[in-house]
């Protein structure tokens, strides 16, 4: 049976033969390959492996050098995430449970959810089938632009992370006896196909919660609706009468399960720290699922595809020279985990560390690969509860899971306010004028304002991917609220160079710094000189970004005055050195809000 999966022109055959096990039936998928970088159609690229991981703990090259998170070598990674596997590897039940139940074949859609460790829908699709087909769609639109002002969607940094996120799932699905189907196309185009081909009578995804998610959820539900499966010679075992296979979409973006909360999420709190106080004092934190050792067999399939390069992605490759180089990948993110809590010892010291800026170890760094969904929230929890049990629990252990909870709730407030969260009245629908001055903009975003801390802030997002949540406040404070500019340019930039970018988290910080969200205060103005002053009172992080300044005394790093490039727009309030009302009252509250986090960690 020959399947069409594209309509893409001159094209190269790769073909693709595939036994179903429980028909055993032989398919071959007919996909088309092209030679030249893509794409506006679906389509199978020929497939070319991308550039191996670095792995190496620092590299240098003439000028500069960057540093690898987590920085352990490749074989330590390896036996780091293999005991964690082990960890969670089971035992007999779930085994005699799916030997019950197993009957046919399954579709496991992999999104942002690129984990083998506590994925439920992959385990629910072993669970419930004889043969679990794992598939990734390169989806062209995530190369596209953004929506309002044409930036790149996915920056060639986050693209190579991406990369490198999948060459690690396929690894690891293979460890556990499957493999990974990477597919270059729209995944209503595919995902029907293959469930057609295969005679799949489930496909398992990971649920979104915004509406360019939600629409391609829709288009491949319809897409299922048009797929019958012809005469299975036995029955799948699932209630599915007309034998349509069924898309069975599954929450595992949180830390809490939406299913938990004590509220419906449209009736979520507005304030944070509500939510926060009802979750904590209301719900649990669901365990991670166990896997047995091998999920296999997989389908036979002759060839599963390779990793597109960033050039047939339409990228063009930038290597990081210096900063923070990520590593992609679940095996890299447990490393991470292992290495921040129990290597380095650096949990108990979070809440005291977490505002730096400069280097890897002030914070978690856990966001890129929660942004992928290389990491589990829920095995974060576990992780601190079991350094809680083993080492010492404090106020800075709580607060790791402080800020997943604001993560969180940025994911639930995207299930409330639905497209209001990208709107520029914000989920408040507020009212004022905003500018979009090219030249003010571009500055910003070229690190050239003549304000070091935003430069540099700036400097290290374009060459990282990567910028502190302290950094973060600042450059988004001083986008909206010095330069006035459209805070949804700032948040498209900031969409297209993250690593970490989640529209959730993205656009909530946004619409929140921006007082158009839900912050109880609406004019957060953060100070630059005050800013500087207290965390980079001695312009190391300055100096990192902007070498020019290294020249300088310390304590002028900040303050360079016609030393350093002119300034572009003087200071809504404030002057050098000079602490300013609003960064009071902002230093204020932030103090209320961790005094209040630290009674509540007390009370534990
Ligand atoms: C304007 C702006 C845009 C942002 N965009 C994103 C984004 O696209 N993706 C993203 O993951 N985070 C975003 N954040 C939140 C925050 O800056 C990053 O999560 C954090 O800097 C990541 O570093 P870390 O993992 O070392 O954090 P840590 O300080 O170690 O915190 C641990 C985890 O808690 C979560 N977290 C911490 N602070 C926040 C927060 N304010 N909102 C949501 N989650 C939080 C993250 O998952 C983080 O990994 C944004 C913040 C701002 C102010
Ligand atoms: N995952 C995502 N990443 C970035 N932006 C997103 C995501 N999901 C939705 N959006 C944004 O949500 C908005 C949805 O626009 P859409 O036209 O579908 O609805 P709308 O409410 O009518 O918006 P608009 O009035 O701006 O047209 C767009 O700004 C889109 O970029």
């Amino acid at each position: 049976m020959a399947i069409l999966l594209s309509r893409a022109t001159t094209l190269s055959l790769l073909s693709l033969k595939t036994t179903i096990p429980s028909s055993n039936s032989t398919f071959t998928f007919i996909l088309f390959t092209n030679q030249a970088p893509p794409p506006t159609t679906t389509r199978i690229l020929p497939l070319s492996n991308p550039s191996p991981v670095t792995m190496s703990t620092t590299a240098s090259s003439s000028s500069a050098m960057y540093q690898l998170v987590p920085e352990q070598g490749g074989n330590e990674m390896e036996r780091v995430a293999d005991h964690t596997f082990g960890r969670y590897t089971s035992s007999t039940h779930i085994i005699k449970k799916r030997s019950s139940s197993g009957k046919g074949t399954s579709i496991v859609w992999f999104r942002n959810d690129l984990r083998v460790l506590d994925n439920e829908a992959l385990y629910k699709a072993w669970l419930t089938s004889q043969t679990v087909l794992p598939v990734y769609c390169v989806d062209p639109r995530l190369f596209a632009t953004t929506y309002h002002f044409g930036f790149p969607k996915t920056g060639v940094l986050r693209a190579q992370f991406l990369l490198e996120c999948l060459a690690d799932l396929r690894k690891n699905l293979i460890k556990r006896g499957l493999n990974l189907l990477i597919l270059h196309g729209k995944p209503e185009d595919i995902i029907p196909s293959l469930a057609k081909a295969f005679g799949a009578h489930t496909v398992y995804a990971q649920k979104e919660s915004c509406s360019e998610e939600l629409n391609v959820e829709r288009s491949v539900i319809r897409g299922l609706q048009q797929v019958v499966i012809p005469c299975p010679e036995e029955s799948t075992g699932v209630t599915n009468s007309n034998n349509v296979p069924k898309l069975q979409l599954i929450w595992g973006a949180t830390m809490y399960h939406i299913d938990d909360l004590p509220f419906d999420a449209t009736c979520l709190p507005d304030v944070y720290t509500q939510f926060r106080k009802t979750v904590e004092g209301q719900c649990s934190i669901r365990t991670c699922i166990k896997l047995p050792a091998s999920l296999g067999p997989p389908p036979a399939i002759e060839d599963w595809g390779c990793l597109p390069s960033l050039e047939q992605l339409g990228l063009r490759s930038r290597n990081v020279s210096k900063g923070m180089k990520f590593v992609g990948g679940e095996t890299a993110a447990l490393s991470r985990v292992y290495e921040y809590f129990w290597k380095k010892d650096l949990l108990k010291v979070y809440k005291e560390t977490r505002n730096g800026m400069l280097g890897p170890d002030y914070s978690t760094k856990f966001s890129p690969w929660l942004a992928s969904g290389s990491l589990s929230p829920r095995f974060i929890h576990e992780e601190v509860k079991r350094y809680e049990n083993e080492r010492q629990a404090n106020s800075s252990t709580y607060w790791v899971l402080f800020e997943l909870i604001w993560r969180d709730y940025f994911r639930f407030l995207s299930v409330k306010y639905g497209n209001s969260l990208f709107h520029l009245g914000g989920p408040r629908k507020v009212q004022r004028s905003w500018s979009r001055d090219e030249n003010l903009f571009e500055s910003w975003k070229n690190g050239c304002t003549g304000y070091p801390l935003i430069d540099a802030n700036m400097k290290e997002l374009s060459t990282t991917g990567f910028m502190s949540n302290r950094g973060r406040q600042i450059a988004c404070s001083f986008l909206v609220r010095d330069m006035s500019i459209d805070w949804r340019m700032g948040a498209e930039w900031f969409e297209t160079c993250l690593l970490d970018y989640d529209p959730c988290s993205n656009y909530g910080n946004w619409t929140y710094g921006s007082g158009v969200g839900n912050d109880p205060r609406e004019d957060r103005y953060f100070s630059i000189p005050k800013q500087a002053q207290t965390y980079d009172p001695e312009g190391e992080y300055v100096a990192y970004w902007l070498p020019q300044l290294r020249a300088i005394p310390k304590d002028k790093r900040n303050f360079p005055g016609n030393l350093y490039i002119p300034q572009i727009v003087p200071l809504k309030y404030g002057t050098a050195g000079r602490h300013n009302k609003e960064d009071k009252s902002s230093g204020r509250a932030r103090r209320a809000n961790e005094r209040a986090g630290e009674r509540r960690w007390n009370r534990r």
